[in-house]
């Protein structure tokens, strides 16, 4: 019960110490699902002791980063949503970014709006993301195409009109907006009508981003290129049978792919205040071609397609105990995942900064 104790005046005392306070000794930039992941595997072993809490504060936060258990300072990093890695110390100094920098000292809100935020530091989150989509798409390419999964005819789900994969999509969603998923700012369902309210309280978040922001939404893209494009080139045709399988994999995928593409406004946000005068007359004449060639670099994005590709080879291939490789076939085709970079995650990530930028000055 200490522990528990513990955390909950973790959640209070979080809620209103500025974040400059807060401990920035945060293990990864963790996507929220890596988050989740690991929260939960920290706690494997008290889950009979948090399981006995009374009040619904007290349970794990799933959107905060991971923490040490053994780092008593550790507690109050509980809440603090996943993305928050991108404002934390960086190593780099530069390019160094400080958002309202002219708010030295914590705001009424009780947040500090001082913390660093600088396209150095997003772009590392962007690389931790590549784990998290590579490692899902490797799950997804061990099943065949299996279009029952996405024929909306093929299983009768009672009350509900759809397919498999729109049903474990929605009720996913249902279940994570509970927990306030998507409260995040780097979260964005794929079904947001109707989401139930969260059973936690609020959480308090940095006001890094325009409020313009939280209108952009491309998942209906998104949702359309994966099945259209990605998925057809991915896995094999045909048909297996793991039709369950094969939606969870599904709405991993989309999950990971959704929150690297809503990326681009973190993205744009740092690219803005490092060099709001490239871009404003853009922005003022919203001129979506001039604002796409300003803000793409070539040699980032040859550097992110080199990288993925040296990921899938790595994490794709079956190794014994002498660590030897003991199939010369990947799991995924590296070439297969740096062009998926190259001609849909990175033009998507891009759409969206264009889209924050055109409402930058709103
Ligand atoms: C994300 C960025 O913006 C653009 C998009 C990229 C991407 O999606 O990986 C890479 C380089 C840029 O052309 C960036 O500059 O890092």
């Amino acid at each position: 019960m200490e522990h528990v104790a513990r955390n909950i005046s973790g959640v209070i005392a979080t809620n209103h110490l500025p974040h400059s306070h807060l401990p920035f000794q945060l293990r990864n930039p963790a996507s929220s699902i890596d988050a989740y992941q690991l929260c939960h595997r920290d706690r494997e072993g008290e889950r009979e002791r948090v399981m006995e809490q009374p009040t619904i504060d007290a349970a794990p936060t799933p959107f905060a980063p991971a923490r040490d258990p053994r780092s008593a300072s550790s507690q109050l990093a509980l809440t603090l949503p996943a993305w928050v890695p991108i404002l934390r110390s960086s190593s780099s100094l530069h390019s160094r970014v400080q958002v309202a920098s002219q708010v030295v000292s914590p705001s009424r809100d009780g947040v500090d709006k001082s913390s660093q935020f600088t396209l150095d530091n997003i772009r590392e989150s962007l690389i931790r993301q590549e784990d998290s989509l590579i490692y899902n798409l490797i799950e997804r390419a061990q099943y065949c195409f299996n279009a029952p999964t996405y024929d909306s005819k093929r299983f009768q789900i009672p009350g509900f009109d759809g397919s498999l994969v729109e049903f474990m999509m929605k009720e996913t969603e249902n279940l994570h907006a509970k927990v306030r998923r998507y409260h995040s700012p780097d979260e964005h369902p794929f079904f947001p009508k109707d989401l139930p309210e969260p059973i936690l309280p609020p959480i308090k978040y940095p006001e890094v981003l325009h409020p313009a922001a939280k209108s952009i939404n491309i998942n209906s893209l998104i949702w359309k290129m994966y099945f259209e494009d990605l998925l057809p080139a991915l896995v094999a045709e045909g048909d297996d049978g793991n039709y369950g399988s094969t939606a969870v994999c599904d709405v991993l995928c989309l999950q990971a792919l959704s929150k690297r593409i809503h990326y681009g406004k973190f993205v744009a946000e740092a690219k803005f205040l490092e060099a709001p005068s490239s871009y404003t007359s853009s922005i003022v004449g919203q001129n979506r071609k001039a604002l796409m060639e300003c803000l793409t670099f070539k040699d980032v994005e040859d550097s992110v397609q080199r990288r993925v590709e040296l990921k899938a080879m790595t994490y794709g291939q079956e190794i014994n105990t002498n660590g030897e490789r003991t199939n010369p076939q990947y799991k995924i085709d590296p070439k297969l995942m740096a062009k998926l970079y190259g001609e849909w995650v990175m033009p998507l990530t891009k759409q969206v900064q264009v889209e924050y930028f055109l409402h930058r000055l709103d």
